[in-house]
This record gives structure tokens, sequence and C-alpha cells, in this order.
């Protein structure tokens, strides 16, 4: 892919304008996705943080449950950060009920995991081997287990816990980047959508 790829963040709740930002800075061309035919166009997704068990429920509304199963399923490089972590997962603890997510990552999610311990913090971690990061976690989710064919690609502490996860075309952070000003995270994932 030689032109910018055009990159959708899924406006439904969640930090959409730094997201946008943070794409742009990083070489690609940003929409806000809140219909089904927006997320039509897109080459790839966005999913920011929030509260995943909102999430969904604004996603069945909007009608995009299901385009988003489809597109995730047919293989649209996506990423998901925080709440968007949680959606992205096959498997979570700590859910409603009648929590449903997207899946497509083989791992089990832990929701406001750190948040028993504390609500919101900043920590130092290496992601994906490219350096010290500066990671914000907000009522945070981490990765219990993962599958064989996921790649773990940052930890953080307290407790060395896996915050950062990708499987072929889909990402997932614990922590919020485009809170940060860093847009290695998404340059890493624009990176992934070029090479798609
Ligand atoms: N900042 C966030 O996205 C928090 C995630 C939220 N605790 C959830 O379970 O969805």
């Amino acid at each position: 892919m030689t032109t910018a790829p055009t990159i959708g963040v899924l406006a439904l709740q969640g930090d959409v304008r730094e997201h946008v930002r943070a794409l742009r800075e990083s070489g690609a061309r940003p929409v806000a996705v809140r219909r089904p035919a927006e997320l039509e166009a897109v080459d790839a997704l966005v999913i920011p943080g929030g509260e995943s068990t909102t999430m969904w429920k604004l996603a069945d509304a909007f009608d995009l449950l299901e385009p988003l199963r489809l597109r995730v399923k047919s293989g649209m490089p996506a990423y998901g950060s925080c709440a968007g972590m949680i959606m992205l997962a096959d498997r979570i603890e700590g859910g409603t009920d009648d929590q449903q997510t997207l899946g497509g990552i083989d791992m089990v999610v832990r929701r406001n995991a750190f948040g028993r311990q504390v609500d919101s913090f900043e920590s130092t971690l290496d992601f994906a081997g490219r350096g010290a990061m500066r990671a914000v976690f907000i009522r945070a989710p981490w990765v219990e287990s993962v599958g064989s064919g996921v790649e773990v690609l940052g930890l953080a502490e307290p407790g060395d816990r896996i915050v950062a996860v990708r499987q072929g075309p889909l990402l997932a952070t614990s922590f919020h980047p485009e809170l940060t000003g860093d847009t290695r995270v998404h340059s890493y994932f624009v990176e992934m959508v070029r090479e798609h």
C-alpha cells in the first residue's frame, strides 16, 4: 500500500479525537466510524477505550455489532485500546452476564484487573522492543492468558502483567497511547496495516 491507509476510529465513545491525531501523525488518513457504510469504507479500525459493557450495546444500537464481527473475522486489521482490547478478546473475565465482545484474539482478558489495586496509574514499559514508553492505565484490563498464536508485545508493573498483544492483523493494549503524545503504538499499527 503506497498511499496513506484509511483507518477508522470507532466513534461511539472514548478518546476519538486523540486517536485521530495520533493516526494522522503516524501517516494514516483517519476517519470517524459511526455507521455501517463508514465501516465498509475503511482499511482498518481503531477501537478506543471507554466502557466495554456499554460499547457493545452502543455498537448493537448503531447496527455495527455484526458488521464489526464480520470485518474482524474477514481479516480487517484492528487495534483495541483498553475497552477496545476487551472487545477484541475471545474470552473475558469479570464482564457482566450478558456482555458480548467481537472476539478475534485468542486470549482471556480480565476487566478492571489493576483496578482492584489502584484505579489509574502510569508505568514505563517496552512496547514491541521499541524502547521505554510511558503508558497510562485507566481502570485497565490485563491479559490473563493467551493462545499459542498470540505474540506478547508488552508487560507492565505491577506484577509483569501482559498488557500488549498481537495476533495476525489484530493488536491490543491495556493502556492508552493516545494520551501521552507518543505515537509509537499507532505507528506500529499503521505499519501492520501497510504490510497487510
Ligand atoms: N479506560 C477504559 O477503557 C476502561 C475499560 C473499562 N474498565 C471496561 O471494562 O470496559
